[in-house]
């Protein structure tokens, strides 16, 4: 059966990296007898540039269909001035998808822990998953826009911290048992409600996990002094997306982090952390390993494709001790040649 992939390469160096994608899962895909199929669509800036819309509806039915989707990056100075918002037409994306599971690994590379700018005996063992809720929260609320007075309203209900709890603690099932929870619950009531959900869900349905909690502001220290303490941290949407930015930075670089947003309906979205990264797009520049992991975990999460999935990040692995990187992690190669030299460590 032949497996259906949009692509969304969108800004800046969105294609650059979609392009990376594209060629590992061909590549991947023909040396495990997979038959891959893609189409290409439009969103973000450069949708708004077409189509005057951010999502349009043939990209919105085109993902609904589909049966994995993989979005390189959103947004850039030139839609900045005013009128429609490219980060706008991704956040319709994952809604229309109910990609609410957004799963963040952050591993050091074997051997390559020199990447890290942390010293060695601080970024060593450093293995987690951040498990960031994707569809609610203060991304998602009513907006008023205002040059006196503007607000966002950061909405949660019950149900929706439970569904994204449940995520984490059955990851941390397969891996440490331990789950820390983040939030700012001295202060928020959207936090209280979160806090209260997870120790209940805990209690009720996973005794055989051990719990914590800790405050964002205190995590965002805590994840920098002792990263490798931390196993499965669950958090809502923005500290979700804050932190995560932050905890790439102990592998080596943002470039490197992937991601795969889970949904119940639909095969899930793919797509490097990063955004467009518009000071160094066009350049050859851009890191596509972050993009090439989140092509593995689309295998792995969407087509049940654990073998290939491997396969690909078994090629990156070789490449990346090779001391074949970009300028981001310390090397001199372009985009091209770091897609080149992984599709050629390819093989079943
Ligand atoms: N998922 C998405 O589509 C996202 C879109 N954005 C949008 O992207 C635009 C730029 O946002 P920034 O705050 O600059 O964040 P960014 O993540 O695009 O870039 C931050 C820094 O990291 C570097 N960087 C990012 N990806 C890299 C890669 N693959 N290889 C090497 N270096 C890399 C950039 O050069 C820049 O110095 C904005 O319009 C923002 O709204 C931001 C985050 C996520
Ligand atoms: C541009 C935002 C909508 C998204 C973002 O920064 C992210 O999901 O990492
Ligand atoms: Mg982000």
């Amino acid at each position: 059966m032949t497996h259906t992939i949009v692509l969304l390469p969108g800004d800046g160096i969105g294609p650059e990296v979609a392009q990376a994608a594209r060629a590992v899962l061909e590549k991947a895909g023909a040396a495990h007898g997979l038959p891959l199929e893609f189409s290409s669509h439009d969103i973000g800036g450069c949708a708004i540039d077409a189509h005057g819309d951010p999502f349009p509806d043939a990209t919105a039915e085109a993902c609904v269909e589909a049966d994995a989707v993989f979005l390189g990056a959103v947004g850039g100075p030139k839609w900045d001035a005013g009128g429609p918002r490219p980060e706008a037409g991704l956040l319709a994306l994952r809604r229309a998808l109910g990609a609410f599971a957004n799963l963040r690994p952050i591993t050091l590379f074997p051997g390559l822990e020199h990447l890290s700018p942390l010293k060695a005996e601080r970024a060593s063992g450093t293995d987690m998953l951040i498990v960031r809720e994707l569809t609610g929260g203060i991304y998602f609320g009513d907006k008023v826009e205002g040059d006196e007075n503007a607000s966002d309203l950061c909405s949660y209900s019950r149900q929706e911290v439970e569904r994204i709890a449940r995520i984490a603690f059955d990851a941390a099932r397969g891996r440490s048992r331990r789950v820390t929870s983040v939030d700012k619950a001295n202060v928020l009531a959207t936090s209280r409600l979160w806090r209260n959900t997870v120790i209940a869900l805990r209690d009720a349905d996973y005794p055989d996990i051990e719990l914590d909690h800790v405050l964002v502001d205190a995590m965002a220290m805590k994840l920098i002094e002792r990263p490798a303490a931390f196993d499965v941290v669950l958090t809502e949407n923005m500290f979700g997306d804050i932190l995560s930015d932050e905890a790439s930075v102990i592998a080596g670089s943002i470039g490197l982090a992937p991601s795969a947003s889970l949904s119940q309906t639909h095969g899930g979205l793919y797509e490097p952390i990063h955004g467009s990264a518009p000071d160094i797009a066009g350049q050859g520049k851009a890191n596509p390993v972050g993009a090439m992991l989140s092509a593995a975990m689309l295998l792995r999460h969407a087509l049940g494709q654990e073998d290939a999935a491997v396969t690909i990040e078994g090629a990156i692995a070789a490449c990346l001790s090779d001391g074949i990187g970009t300028g981001d992690i310390g090397g001199s190669a372009s985009t091209h040649e770091v897609i080149s030299a992984v599709c050629e460590r390819i093989s079943a």
